[in-house]
């Protein structure tokens, strides 16, 4: 696992997969690390060289004094890019992985291939619930919000019947530096990416999760609508789609990562 150092701050990266394949990066969620990903990594690994990296202020990741802007999140994916020497990868990223791909395709078009943005948005209506979020979290840490965000990060159904699964995703919660997890809710709760949607012109895959209500339904079709040509999967999940139908998901990324 290699450290690149991104304007002074190391982040947590990894390669795997096939040398000479093309390469797909893939970002995480608010709360996550590479560890996320670990259900798609056979099927993704056989088909493609396969980065992923930890967001600074998690992981393995350096912790920076926040707050970050989305555009300091985005050059941080340059900086590994750059630092791999990678000219251009397919994305996929998830909820915050799903925004910096939206930064990343309107202002780094040359960097970027297909693009996947996953259980994501492009604003908050109410920014006022990363506020509370952040007071939370400074006065209990993670443990406070932990039950709240595990419910919409997955569905009721799947933590009865997945408790491991269900307890691993809440210890990769809980692990994150409170600094790192406050500094990107500080991210959220001024984002707004919605006047670079239409500048977006490569080709787009949304998914959402029929349940999640982090970033809905509508919230997709927004992002869909709006990017030309865009195109859109649903899936039988809340928030962490990735998690909770592992199969649907890697099938729906190799289908569009490898449709002619
Ligand atoms: O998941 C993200 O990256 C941002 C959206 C969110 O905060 C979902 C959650 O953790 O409840």
């Amino acid at each position: 696992m290699p450290l690149i150092d991104a304007d002074g701050c190391l982040l947590n990266v990894s390669v795997e997969g096939r040398d000479g394949a093309p390469t797909l990066m893939l970002s995480n969620s608010l709360g996550c690390t590479t560890e996320m990903w670990k259900p798609q990594m056979l099927a993704l690994t056989n088909l493609f060289r396969v980065v992923r990296y930890d967001r600074r202020g998690h992981g393995k990741s350096q912790v920076p004094p926040g707050p970050y802007t989305m555009e300091r999140l985005g050059r941080d994916v340059l900086a590994i890019l750059d630092g791999l020497n990678i000219a251009k990868t397919h994305w996929c990223g998830l909820s915050m992985g799903g925004m910096e791909g939206q930064w990343l395709a309107a202002h780094a078009p040359e960097r970027l291939d297909r693009v996947i943005l996953a259980n994501t948005t492009c604003y908050y209506p109410d920014p006022t619930n990363f506020q509370n979020r952040i007071k939370l979290v400074r006065d209990g840490g993670l443990q406070a919000i932990a039950d709240t965000v595990i419910a919409a990060w997955l569905t009721a159904e799947f933590r009865e019947r997945e408790p491991q699964a269900t307890e691993r995703l809440r210890a990769m919660l809980l692990a994150t530096p409170v600094e790192g997890y406050m500094a990107c809710c500080e991210t959220l709760s001024t984002l707004d990416q919605r006047e670079l949607l239409p500048q977006i012109a490569k080709p787009t895959l949304v998914i959402v999760g029929r349940h999640d209500q982090s970033t809905p339904v509508a919230a997709g079709e927004f992002i869909r609508s709006r990017i030309p040509g865009a195109s859109m999967t649903l899936l039988d999940a809340a928030h962490i789609s990735n998690i909770e139908q592992p199969h649907a998901f890697t099938d729906a990324v190799i289908g569009f990562l490898t449709q002619r």
